[in-house]
């Protein structure tokens, strides 16, 4: 139920940016992003968490809270990347950089919006990120030497979902009584009868059984190709 999994996120992002930590809770940390992955949290309540602990004037939790963002940054795909570079998160994130008490935070936060807007360059949606390392830049702040390697972003996610009119396999119309369904496999939009299945999507980080449709069913199914 979603108390269940509000309440959950709560619990595993004060674990993953406890200040008790000697090292990173990735366990936490990756529950947190298959929450997101599984669609079972929304990224911007996430994010919206996360800016108390960024903040916090413990040093270890503000550190172990940027991590969980550059984790939940690699491998949630656009969900989180648009909400990152909502202009108010940037706004957010550039007076992070200027105020926080804590030199590592600083540093980390560099490279990260270096990382990131090197990732994002060819994606104007994400220009907010761009204006506030321009704007950064002129303040003086020095950033690190850019790696690459850091901006390859290899998780796969669900693809978004499609809107329409009629199912996407059988053409039945939607009305009040035929119901749109979602397969989570293709993002397309459905009728009850045609997507009446569930499978797991690993591919995807989902591991519980959600709903897909007759062909993305049996595409999961399948025997492997030997
Ligand atoms: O409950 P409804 O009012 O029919 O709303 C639909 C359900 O939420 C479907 O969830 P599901 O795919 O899990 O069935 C979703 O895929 C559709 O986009 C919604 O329009």
């Amino acid at each position: 139920s979603l108390f269940r999994t509000g309440k959950n996120i709560d619990v595993l992002l004060d674990k993953a940016t406890s200040h008790l930590l000697m090292e990173p809770d990735w366990v936490s940390t990756l529950q947190i992003c298959d929450l997101i992955r599984q669609n079972d949290v929304q990224p911007k309540q996430v994010l919206t968490s996360l800016k108390k602990k960024l903040t916090s004037q413990n040093p270890h939790s503000a550190l172990y809270a940027l991590l969980v963002l550059e984790s939940l940054v690699k491998n949630c795909g656009t969900v989180v990347h648009e909400e990152l570079t909502q202009k108010t998160y940037c706004d957010f994130l550039h007076e992070l950089g200027k105020t926080t008490p804590h030199e590592k935070v600083r540093s980390k936060l560099l490279e990260l919006i270096q990382t990131w807007n090197f990732a994002f360059r060819k994606n104007p949606k994400h220009g907010a990120l761009k204006n506030i390392m321009t704007l950064m830049k002129a303040e003086g702040y020095k950033f690190p030497t850019l790696r690459e390697s850091d901006a390859m972003f290899s998780a796969d996610t669900a693809p978004e979902w499609a809107d329409g009119d009629v199912c996407h396999r059988c053409r039945v119309p939607f009305s009040m009584i035929q119901r749109k369904h979602h397969c989570r496999a293709c993002g397309q939009v459905f009728c009850g009868q045609c997507t009446s299945k569930t499978s797991t999507l690993p591919k995807y980080g989902i591991e519980k059984e959600v709903r897909v449709c007759d062909s993305c069913y049996d595409e999961a199914t399948k025997p492997s190709a030997a």
